[in-house]
């Protein structure tokens, strides 16, 4: 098969992490004779720098014109610390989602039986956690308008706004997830303060009796963000706003062991990105000290969603559980004492065991 991929690595750790999970997908298309053409294009801080603009056209023709994409992260200290930047790179990662209809972003949470012992949370409570965060992508806070301040600078202003045909499509991505899985379905709100949450709640009331397998439950957020921890074996499916999905899949990775370790995949309308949950960890540039896993897995989700290559998926999924197993992993992940690989060291391992497989 002929797999078209568009690479955007973008800032920090992005072209480190992108490098390794090119190498693993290279390594899985000669094991399967697939023809990968890939072609790279600017985004982030990078793309500002040459271009002036955070996604350039350029760029969303590549992404246009491919079959996936393949995103690293973007982001820098220097956008960061300074509040009165007109143009951020963070704002083409929302272009990029918005141009290319990315509505849906599928985050699962997994555990790692060699890492259980890593989290600060108890094995008990962790071991079999297994779920999937939904996270609405393209609408909410993050892109309502209007946006900005007052003319006197003292006061700020985001909107967040959501329509019924935005709801409805995620929340029909969601019970069809469900119904794929163990079918319950955890929708994470704040009905109890905001319009926009009782919108939701008012469309899947409509929409459930569709799904009659599916157990549904309402959870309000600051609730969600405790049960996450206390006891993530009770979620399946969970869907929520593009805000709270962001911050509640953050704080999931702890489930995990690293940010550094969870994937995502961003479905939509144009094409389909995937890319990490993590950002930039500008702290760790170019020093061949960042997780690639997360990037690596994004991977195997190319595999899985944009491809349908389950096999291919799967052996991905297999050598990165194996790297772990054998501990050859990066320091985030070696604990006090433990000896940590480089980024790359971490990539050859795992295209290692697939050339061996
Ligand atoms: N999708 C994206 O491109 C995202 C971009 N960002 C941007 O990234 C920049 C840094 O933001 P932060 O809040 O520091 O978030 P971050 O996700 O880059 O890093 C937070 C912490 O997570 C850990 N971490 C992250 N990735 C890791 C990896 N691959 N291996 C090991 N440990 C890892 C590190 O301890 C790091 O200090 C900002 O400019 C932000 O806007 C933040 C989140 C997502
Ligand atoms: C620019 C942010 C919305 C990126 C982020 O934190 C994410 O997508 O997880
Ligand atoms: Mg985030």
């Amino acid at each position: 098969m002929k797999l078209n991929v568009a690479v955007l690595a973008g800032d920090g750790i992005g072209p480190e992490i992108v490098e390794q999970a090119l190498k693993v997908t290279n390594a899985i298309c000669a094991r399967f004779g697939h023809e990968l053409i890939t072609k790279t294009g600017l985004v982030g801080a990078v793309a500002i720098d040459e271009t002036g603009n955070p996604y350039p056209d350029e760029t969303h023709q590549l992404c246009m014109d491919s079959d996936a994409v393949l995103f690293g992260a973007i982001g820098h200290p220097r956008f960061d610390n300074d509040p009165s930047a007109k143009v951020r790179p963070e704002q083409g990662l929302l272009a990029m989602r918005k141009k290319l209809g990315l509505y849906a972003n599928i985050r699962p949470t997994i555990t790692f039986p060699s890492l259980l012992d890593m989290s600060p949370l108890r094995r008990d409570r962790i071991e079999g956690a297994d779920f999937v965060a939904i996270r609405e992508l393209t609408g909410g806070i993050y892109f309502g308008q209007p946006q900005g301040r007052s003319e006197d600078g003292n006061t700020a202003y985001d909107t967040s706004i959501y329509t019924r045909q935005e709801i409805e499509r995620i929340l029909k991505l969601a019970f069809e997830f469900a119904m794929q899985r163990r079918k319950k379905l955890t929708i994470v709100d704040k009905a109890n303060v905001l319009a926009t949450s009782r919108l939701w709640r008012t469309i899947s009331q409509e929409m459930a009796p569709k799904y009659p397998e599916v157990e549904v439950e309402y959870m309000f957020v600051d609730n969600a963000a405790m049960q996450i921890i206390q006891w993530p074996k009770r979620f399946d499916v969970m869907v929520t706003e593009n805000m709270f999905g962001d911050i509640l899949t953050d704080e999931a990775s702890v489930i995990s062991g690293s940010l550094g370790l969870l994937p995502s995949a961003s479905m939509g309308i144009h094409t389909s990105v995937f890319e990490p949950i993590h950002g930039s960890y500008p702290q760790a540039a170019g020093k061949n000290i960042a997780n690639p896993c997360a990037t690596i897995l994004s991977a195997a989700m190319m595999f899985e969603y944009a491809f349908k290559l389950q096999d291919e998926a799967s052996l991905i999924t297999e050598a990165v559980n194996a790297s772990i197993e054998a501990k050859a992993v990066t320091e985030d992940l070696a604990g006090e004492g433990g000896k940590a690989l480089g980024t790359d060291e971490v990539g050859d391992w795992i295209v290692e065991y697939i050339r061996k497989k």
